[in-house]
């Protein structure tokens, strides 16, 4: 993660950052908070990942000599650049917990700084958390579908650059149970895994001479690839054969992997073909563009697949280009800050804030979060933002908040949880939400109300815009 220094940022905020430090503002404190509009995937609940790397980030973040020797060729000052010679972001995070389920247009997470330090961090917070939320997201449908079997990332070769990363970690806090990806494995301590490529057997002259040298080296784990040149009549008879040897020798063939053609058809005629030599021990494992549809059909069609491995589909967040998370300023110097839109949707809500997630008696989640000024401690009644006639009265339920104070005066306060924790976390999260949220087609919508006070303020600010107007 040594790539990430303080100009890992759009050069706007350093524009902005300059004039707030020329005109004496740089102790001026500001409120920011992170939300989505819209759900990818179509999906019902998105999984808020990547605060760990975040925060770890933020806490080392300074600007290098090198930074500043290219900001000072780009024009910007000698006294803002002797500031950002000591820059550190000193300021309070809250935030939900990593692998919650979290939903749109409420905030996930704030930060509480001196509008500098909140508004160099703006990019960095994006690019982290839009993308490994996405690709959780993604990750956990493939999960929810996927019942027992395991599910592996393949994606490091069709990733977006060095995206694949991230989109790694993000996979297994989404539920994946490894990846092939050798440094993101280490780094983050995710089991690896891996079986063999095509170029391995077409380099031999024959499938069995490749697959005997290739248990031989990897005595261990070892999975054949059988659909280089034809998958019944030669891939998985030759896969036998060396299965059979390995018990010779005391050892067992952990899979074979199909990669082509009707995986359901192979996946059934394969685990005939094994079950009839006594290799009922040996796994299927599948690949080829995987989505969390085909996985789905796969299962239905009752197909004996124990391992998927997911690339493409996965690390692109396909067919999601991107989270549209954003960056909002909701108080500052004082005051609470709104952005006014002709489209309701984009009225921002003022004030730092605080979020309820709403639970009947049994803790059971009961489909609705409620945003409420930060100093709310339980709320009787939420509104639906925009339309003005719709209310629900929620004094009755338990009230989760959902945002905490993860960070302050620049020092990480969580501690640090094993990727396993955060995934075992975000399941059972995951259990809580009922199950029509986590339907493929037409899930049902997560309900987001403010409370009155809020609701109350918002509308204040807007008529006193409205009236400056007039
Ligand atoms: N039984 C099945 N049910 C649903 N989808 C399947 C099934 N078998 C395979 N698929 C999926 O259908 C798509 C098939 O892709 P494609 O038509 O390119 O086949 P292919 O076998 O990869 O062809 P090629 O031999 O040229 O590589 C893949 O996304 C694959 O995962
Ligand atoms: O289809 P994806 O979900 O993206 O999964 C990863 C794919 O990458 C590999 O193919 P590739 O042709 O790159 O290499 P190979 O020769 O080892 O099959 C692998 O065999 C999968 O088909
Ligand atoms: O280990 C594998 O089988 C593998 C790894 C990356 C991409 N495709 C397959």
């Amino acid at each position: 993660m040594d790539q990430f220094t303080a100009t890992y940022t759009d050069q706007y905020q350093l524009a902005m950052a300059q004039v707030y430090f020329k005109k004496a503002a740089r102790e001026k404190e500001a409120v920011f908070e992170y939300y989505f509009r819209k759900l990818p995937f179509g999906s019902g609940y998105a999984i808020f990942s990547g605060l760990e790397d975040l925060l770890k980030i933020i806490s080392d973040l300074k600007f290098s000599q090198a930074d500043l020797e290219f900001l000072k060729k780009q024009g910007f000052e000698d006294d803002f650049l002797e500031y950002l010679k000591d820059f550190k972001f000193r300021g309070k995070i809250y935030s939900v917990a990593e692998g919650d389920v979290v939903f749109p247009t409420r905030p996930i997470l704030q930060v509480e700084a001196n509008i500098i330090e909140a508004q160099i961090i703006e990019t960095l917070l994006l690019n982290l958390l839009n993308f490994q939320t996405l690709i959780a997201t993604k990750a956990s449908r493939m999960r929810l579908v996927a019942g027992d079997a395991t599910l592996l990332d393949f994606g490091l070769r069709r990733a977006q650059a060095t995206g694949g990363y991230f989109a790694t970690r993000a996979a297994i806090v989404g539920g994946f149970d490894g990846t092939s990806n050798v440094i993101a494995a280490s780094e983050f301590d995710i089991p690896v895994s891996g079986t063999m490529a095509h170029s391995f057997v077409q380099s031999y002259d024959d499938e069995l001479t490749a697959f005997r040298d290739f248990a031989e080296g990897r005595p261990q784990n070892c999975v054949l690839l059988v659909d280089t040149y034809n998958t019944l009549k030669s891939g998985i008879p030759n896969a036998i054969k060396v299965a059979k040897e390995m018990e010779e020798r005391g050892l067992k063939l952990l899979a074979i992997r199909l990669d082509s053609g009707d995986l359901s058809y192979f996946a059934r005629e394969g685990r005939k073909m094994l079950d009839k030599e006594g290799l009922d021990y040996v796994k299927i494992a599948a690949s080829n563009q995987l989505d969390e549809f085909v996985i789905k059909s796969l299962l239905e069609q009752q197909a004996p697949i124990d391992i998927f491995g997911v690339g493409t589909n996965l690390v692109t967040g396909d067919p999601d280009g991107a989270l549209d998370g954003v960056y909002k300023l909701v108080f500052s110097d004082g005051k609470p800050r709104i952005k006014i839109s002709e489209s309701i949707v984009k009225v921002t809500l003022p004030h730092k804030k605080q979020v309820f997630r709403m639970k009947d008696a049994k803790g059971k989640c009961i489909g609705a979060d409620a945003v409420a000024m930060f100093e709310e401690k339980h709320i009787e009644e939420m509104s639906h933002p925009y339309e003005p006639y719709k209310s629900m009265k929620v004094g009755k339920f338990i009230q989760e908040p959902l945002l905490k104070l993860v960070m302050e005066n620049g020092k990480v306060l969580i501690e640090k949880r094993s990727l396993k924790e955060i995934a075992a976390y975000s399941s059972s999260r995951l259990a809580e939400l009922p199950q029509e949220y986590k339907r493929f087609n037409n899930p049902h919508i997560y309900k987001i109300g403010v409370s009155e006070r809020l609701k109350a303020e918002r509308d204040q600010l807007i008529k006193t815009f409205k009236d400056k107007l007039k």
